[in-house]
């Protein structure tokens, strides 16, 4: 991987360059600009960027990359900055091209459940925008994320499930370079379900976080509304019970359309912070979708599973209001724990492993939590065997944030030794380099290295992030 010369001597000069393409007010280095963009929603920290752009199409991009690719200067693509990985702050003198002003949505075929998005789309956005037609898009990360960011980052949420993740509901995906090549990886105008035709570029982007280069539009696909949805609460003695009450759902083959776990601490913060009365217990949030029936069904079968396992009796949503009360609680769970300890950082582990797993690998992140003595809510999307420790820590305090660092390291770590990964959801970003090259070993890391190199060979696409220096 090269160093970087420090590109302030030339500062100017590309300042009036990338004016030039995008419009003098949508090239910016003022500080508020700057400090706008050095920053997500993760406890990482880096410098600021020294320009900031606002590109309009995709050929704006492709202008802007270029000229950053003539005078060597890093580029990081900017989605809405709700990452928890770091993956948009600068570590070393750069570009950051912001992508929302292109915010057209597009191509919406209802017939075959497709439409085309900009990367200043977010996901509630298309969800607004559709909400006449029958069809919706089910992936969910906490915050309103851009799709493309979404891509970028290879985001789930609580659908994911029965829905998939980001990569299950990509079709094609619009790709500039960092020497300004535009391409279609799965070919121009493709928005087939299947193809064998050659490599999966499609894949090879999703998850790339702004290394490989920017996501200039995604097609993606839609879902029907289900005709029934049953949203529910239910507590248990002890996290066993509940992860094994996810376990034996799945087992069952039941198509159940959310079941995420909160441990004791967590629903203590979001009973607080959403004002909401679940009993201070580990609880499954629950939901069923299908025909009237169907749903029924599938509640019946849990509630008998649950009851096996000593679940209490189901607490329903009963209206549309509480059911995205109930939701939105559940999305919010990291700012709840955030409340519990104000000023602090949040500091979250993704590790995913394979379900039989889960209960080793929570028992597991529990003791090494308590070991390194700090504040931890587990939020778990367990029906993909994916969890997250969410470390509340004051990132005044060194010994903390190192304690933080081994706990999250051990707990990752953990989760390769079980045959799972370091992220299901959140990417590698700053903070889990040196985890990927255990995940994947050596040789496939030496592999990712190379394809790197073919399309980005001067490495400036948000460099210092994903992949680590060997
Ligand atoms: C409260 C809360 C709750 C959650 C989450 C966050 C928060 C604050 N997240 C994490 C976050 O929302 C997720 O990582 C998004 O996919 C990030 O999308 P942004 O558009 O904000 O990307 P953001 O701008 O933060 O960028 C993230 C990375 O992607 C790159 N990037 C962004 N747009 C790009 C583009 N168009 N082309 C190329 N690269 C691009 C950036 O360079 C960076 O490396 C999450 N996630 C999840 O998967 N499941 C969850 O449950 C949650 N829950
Ligand atoms: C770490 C958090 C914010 C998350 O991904 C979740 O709540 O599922
Ligand atoms: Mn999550």
């Amino acid at each position: 991987f090269k160093r970087y010369k420090s590109i302030s001597p030339s500062i100017d000069k590309l300042h009036s360059e990338l004016s030039a393409i995008v419009g003098k007010k949508n090239a910016v280095s003022s500080l508020a600009a700057r400090e706008h963009h050095n920053h997500d929603e993760s406890h990482h920290t880096g410098g600021s960027p020294a320009i900031v752009v606002w590109p309009n199409s995709v050929q704006e991009v492709s202008e802007v990359a270029r000229a950053c690719y003539l005078n060597s200067v890093p580029m990081i693509p900017f989605g809405t900055g709700t990452g928890l990985e770091g993956g948009v702050i600068p570590k070393t003198e750069s570009v950051t091209v912001n992508l929302t002003n292109m915010d057209a949505i597009s191509d919406l075929n209802i017939e075959d459940f497709d439409v085309r998005v900009q990367p200043g789309v977010t996901r509630k956005a298309l969800n607004r925008e559709i909400r006449n037609t029958g069809l919706w898009f089910p992936v969910d990360p906490g915050a309103d994320a851009s799709i493309c960011g979404m891509v970028a980052t290879g985001a789930s949420g609580t659908n994911a499930v029965r829905y998939g993740t980001i990569k299950h509901n990509v079709l094609n995906l619009e790709v500039v370079l960092a020497d300004g090549t535009i391409l279609n990886t799965g070919g121009s105008k493709r928005r087939c379900r299947k193809s064998s035709a050659g490599y999966n570029l499609t894949e090879l982007f999703i998850g790339s976080e702004g290394t490989l280069g920017f996501i200039t539009s995604a097609t993606v696909r839609l879902h029907g509304m289900p005709e029934s949805t049953l949203s529910a609460v239910c507590s248990f003695p002890s996290v066993q019970d509940a992860v094994n009450t996810s376990i034996q759902v799945l087992q069952y083959s039941i198509p159940i359309a959310r079941i995420e776990f909160l441990d004791n601490v967590a629903i203590k913060a979001v009973n607080n912070f959403s004002k909401l009365e679940n009993k201070i217990a580990p609880t499954l949030f629950l939901e069923f979708h299908g025909s009237e029936a169907g749903a029924k069904e599938q509640v019946n079968q849990v509630a008998e599973i649950a009851a096996a396992n000593g679940g209490t009796q189901f607490k329903w949503a009963e209206t549309v209001e509480e059911r995205s009360k109930l939701w939105q609680a559940r999305h919010d769970t990291f700012y709840a724990l955030l409340a519990l300890k104000p000023g602090n950082k949040g500091y979250s582990t993704d590790v995913c492993v394979p379900i039989s797993q889960l209960p080793a690998a929570i028992e597991h992140s529990l003791s090494i939590v308590e070991k390194y003595g700090i504040l931890c809510g587990i939020a778990g999307h367990v029906g993909d065997g994916n969890y997250h420790c969410l470390l509340m820590l004051d990132s005044d305090n060194e010994s903390e944030v190192l304690r933080a660092k081994m706990a999250a390291e051990e707990i990752g770590r953990k989760a390769i030794f079980l045959g799972g990964s370091c992220t299901g959801e959140h990417g590698i970003g700053i903070g889990k380099r040196e985890l990927l090259k255990e995940e994947v070993g050596l040789e496939t890391l030496n592999v990712m290295k190379g394809i790197k190199n073919v399309l980005d060979p001067r490495n400036l696409m948000n460099p210092f992030k994903g992949l680590p220096e060997i």
